[in-house]
């Protein structure tokens, strides 16, 4: 009753079933305890289950589910002669629609959650947050691509999993998820999508978050979604990003990163979030400090990335939506680069990198941001090189990395491991044999000078 799929010429036409199903959590799921509080700390995840961006994209609001893409047709017919390359066309329209929706989605709840107290926030196993907007996203995004392609065309890595969500212990969260979904897919349409008939209930809701229990691997076709990647800033009214990539055959194919309060001054990414805020009070809607947020998508192969503004309040999403290419920064000379890391040290090593950047001769300060926004920062052209070194032990997932990755590549940057080998998506949901750690940056000079230096001083480091 909930997710059929879509219509056959979408499945002909990508002729790709490969949705892994795991009908475990997914029926008659009764929540024993929900909760009150906005924010549940998450335990370890051992779950687990596991084109020119400014030039297509089709309504896809304006067809029912019996009917077909256009598109889709043509290619069908196309597949009986001479196969055409796929150009993923229909997945990237798709996923940077459901990626802006869900950027409003995050909005609305981080705007909630700073016009509260901190009271909601409860301590578990490894500190980490978890919120409304991390399984909100995780149910919206899901339940969208599914009514898109066909839920047994769908197969989905994701972050979160439905037993923090029935564990949590005051009663509210649940409600509230499927609250804030059902708003949510209420405005699909003016994204250009499809929207339930009628609200969803809590079991489809439920049964949308769990069915993301792909485990990934290095065949088929999968979606990677961190529904909310830099928890921590987003409950601090900081940066975040909504991260969203197609992984085909162990290579990541398609990358959309939606970065909601990514200021329009590179500038303003270095000023604190509370700061950020009385800005954004101080001042009016049309200014620019409250032009803030964008989705940045590339194709793998196209040599192009792009940037789109969030959509505004009541307006409707037409393609392209003013996207504009964005192209990393000329800058090699280290000592005008920028270098930008995790905020957190127990996320990476700052004096590991303080000594990296000293003996490559990056002079600027770090650029300390949460999430995936700083790969966005990379390929924005707003920094040079972005670092990540993990404690040892510490096993990189890769719905953190993937749409990044691909992303800053079609942006003319390099993403390596520290011994200059490309990240390894087919792994499963580790970056599996990743070695020391993650390195990103404008160009091969500035990117071969870092990994020299790890080189250098990796056996004298505590990692
Ligand atoms: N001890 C640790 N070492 C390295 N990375 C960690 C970590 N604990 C969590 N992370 C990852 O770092 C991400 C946040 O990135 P950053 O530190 O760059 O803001 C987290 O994403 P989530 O916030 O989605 O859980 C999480 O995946
Ligand atoms: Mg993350």
């Amino acid at each position: 009753m909930l997710l059929h799929s879509s219509s056959m010429a979408i499945k002909v036409s990508h002729n790709l079933g490969l949705g892994k199903w795991n009908d475990k959590h997914n029926n008659n799921f009764i929540p024993n305890h929900v909760g009150s509080f906005f924010i549940f700390l998450r335990s370890n995840k051992t779950h687990h289950n596991a084109m020119s961006g400014g030039h297509i994209g089709c309504c896809l609001s304006s067809f029912n589910q019996t009917q077909s893409f256009p598109v889709m047709e043509d290619q069908k017919k196309l597949s009986f002669s001479s196969p055409e390359p796929v150009n993923y066309s229909q997945e990237l329209d798709v996923a940077v629609r459901t990626v802006q929706l869900a950027c409003s989605l995050c909005q609305r709840v981080q705007n909630g959650l700073i016009s509260k107290t901190s009271d909601g926030v409860q301590s578990k196993d490894d500190n980490s947050p978890v919120t409304v907007a991390d399984w909100s996203v995780q149910a919206t995004v899901s339940w969208i691509l599914s009514e898109s392609f066909g839920s047994s065309n769908v197969s989905i890595v994701a972050e979160e999993d439905i037993q923090n969500l029935s564990k949590a212990k005051a009663g509210g969260v649940l409600e509230t998820v499927v609250k804030t979904v059902n708003e949510c897919l209420a405005e699909a349409p003016r994204y250009g999508l499809n929207g339930p008939k009628m609200a969803l209930g809590t079991t489809e809701v439920l049964e949308a978050i769990s069915r993301c229990n792909s485990i990934g691997g290095p065949a088929g076709r999968f979606w990677a979604l961190d529904p909310v990647d830099g928890t921590l800033g987003f409950v601090r009214g900081d940066q975040y990003a909504i991260a969203l990539a197609l992984i085909e055959d162990g290579e990541v194919v398609l990358g959309v990163l939606g970065c909601p309060n990514y200021p329009m001054r590179k500038e303003w990414l270095n000023y604190h979030h509370r700061y950020h805020r009385i800005i954004s009070k101080l001042t009016p809607s049309t200014s620019e400090s409250w032009d803030k947020g964008c989705v940045i998508y590339a194709r793998r192969g196209s040599g192009e990335a792009w940037m789109q503004p969030l959509l505004h309040v009541n307006k409707n999403l037409v393609w392209p939506n003013s996207a504009r290419p964005v192209r990393v920064s000329s800058i090699d000379n280290p000592s005008l680069a920028t270098f930008c890391e995790p905020v957190e040290k127990a996320n990476s090593s700052h004096s590991f990198t303080a000594g990296l950047a000293h003996s490559v001769g990056l002079r600027k300060q770090p650029l300390r941001v949460y999430s995936m926004v700083k790969y966005a920062a990379i390929a924005r052209g707003d920094a040079e090189i972005f670092m990540k070194f993990a404690r040892a032990g510490y096993k990189e997932k890769i719905w953190d990395h993937a749409a990044g990755v691909v992303i800053i590549q079609e942006a003319g940057g390099v993403v390596t491991d520290a011994g200059g080998r490309p990240l390894d998506f087919s792994k499963g949901i580790y970056l599996e044999g990743l070695d020391r750690g993650v390195i990103a940056s404008a160009g091969a000079n500035l990117h071969d000078k870092i990994i020299r230096a790890v080189d250098a001083s990796w056996d004298s480091s505590a990692l």
